[in-house]
């Protein structure tokens, strides 16, 4: 198997003609100028991404990528690793909380099982089996994956962008499940900030303290493990060290939306991590994304700021499932709305600033 070739070449970059566009009529609009706040940027960077005067988010695709973690071994999160499968027939059932948020929003929800430790019921409706292995290995004692793992995981992330692509998506949403990611995406965040895990980790699921410093310390020592090997610290060799298979998916479909010209919206604290990973890979991929929701996860903020991305909403969720993303989609779409519905002074016979 190769690599996608999302992720191995850079994307096109969006033509600046229609942000520019975008630009001109947002300030030709009945309003002093700015004043719809970060609702007109919105708009103008909808508009670009799309490559339209009209920017819509009717047609969303929302991919949740599930995988176990093998460092749940070290007792690094408050909840069993058999709830990453029940989840699975959870999203499947309707009754996730991004299950009811896309019926809401009329978006397509798939969930991709990229493989649990524990059993999924087969032919659940909505779940694509993309099983790579029951979980990932341990990361404190070995690297969580292998080269072609994190090969057939990348893939299987291009693969959700191309779903995306062939049913006209205007937007992409990925998800994430897996007890124990909170640990692989501090990892990985970690090593590729150079920032010391401690300042960076958090409660996860639901830690108490001496929870979340047995977890940062976990992470030190594998960090301190990685160093030691001879793979270098590029973000190939930092996701194949921490994995997961599903942080790994996520990174895949984000450069394959990127590739296919697709804007997407970033969820939270993991979703973040995937981004850092594929805009480090290839920094061309950052334009194409919009950032939903600040994490109530403290070590998200600094992921924040290393993308440069400030985000839309602040309202202390910390969920994954894509939730924070979903929560977001009627701001864009109440933005989208004023930019290609209210009248221009122009047309409204308003009379415009004093000069
Ligand atoms: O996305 C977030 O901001 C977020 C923050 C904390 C926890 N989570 C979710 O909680 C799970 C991981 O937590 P943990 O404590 O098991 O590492 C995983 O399923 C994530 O989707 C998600
Ligand atoms: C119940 C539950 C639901 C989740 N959804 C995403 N991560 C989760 C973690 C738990 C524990």
């Amino acid at each position: 198997m190769s690599f996608p070739s999302s992720w191995t070449t850079a994307p096109q970059q969006p033509d600046a003609r229609f942000f520019e566009q975008a630009a001109q009529r947002q300030s030709a609009l009945t309003k002093p100028s700015g004043s719809l706040g970060r609702l007109e940027n919105v708009a103008v960077q909808l508009a670009g991404l799309q490559g339209t005067k009209t920017p819509a988010v009717d047609q969303i695709q929302i991919s949740v990528f599930v995988g176990d973690h093998g460092i749940c071994e070290e007792g690094v999160s408050a909840y069993p690793q058999a709830v990453t499968a029940q989840m699975i027939a959870n999203f499947a059932n309707g009754g996730a909380a991004i299950s009811v948020l896309a019926k809401s929003l009329g978006a397509d929800l798939e969930v991709v099982n990229l493989g649990t430790v524990s059993d999924v019921a087969p032919g659940l409706p909505g779940v694509i089996d993309a099983r790579i292995a029951p979980c990932t290995r341990n990361f404190a004692a070995t690297d969580a994956m292998t080269t072609e793992q994190v090969c057939a995981a990348l893939n299987h992330g291009d693969a959700a962008a191309q779903r995306a692509a062939d049913k006209g998506s205007q937007l992409f949403i990925g998800g994430d499940m897996g007890i124990g990611n909170t640990t692989s995406a501090t990892a990985i965040a970690s090593s590729l900030m150079g920032k010391n895990p401690m300042k960076l980790t958090g409660p996860g699921t639901g830690l108490d303290l001496a929870g979340v410093r047995h977890k940062a310390e976990v992470i030190i020592s594998a960090i301190q493990r990685h160093d030691n090997d001879d793979d270098g610290q590029d973000a190939m060799a930092v996701l194949k060290a921490f994995g997961g298979f599903e942080i790994a998916a996520l990174a895949g479909a984000i450069a394959g939306c990127a590739a296919r010209t697709i804007p997407v919206l970033i969820d939270g604290y993991i979703v973040s991590v995937a981004a850092l990973v594929a805009v480090s890979h290839q920094p061309d991929i950052r334009p194409w994304l919009l950032f939903a929701h600040r994490s109530a996860e403290p070590g998200h903020q600094a992921i924040l700021d290393a993308l440069n991305a400030e985000p839309l909403l602040d309202l202390g969720m910390h969920l994954g499932e894509g939730s924070g993303a979903a929560a977001a989609v009627p701001l864009l779409r109440i933005a989208c709305e004023l930019h290609n519905g209210m009248a221009s002074f122009e047309d409204a016979g308003v009379s415009t600033k004093k000069q």
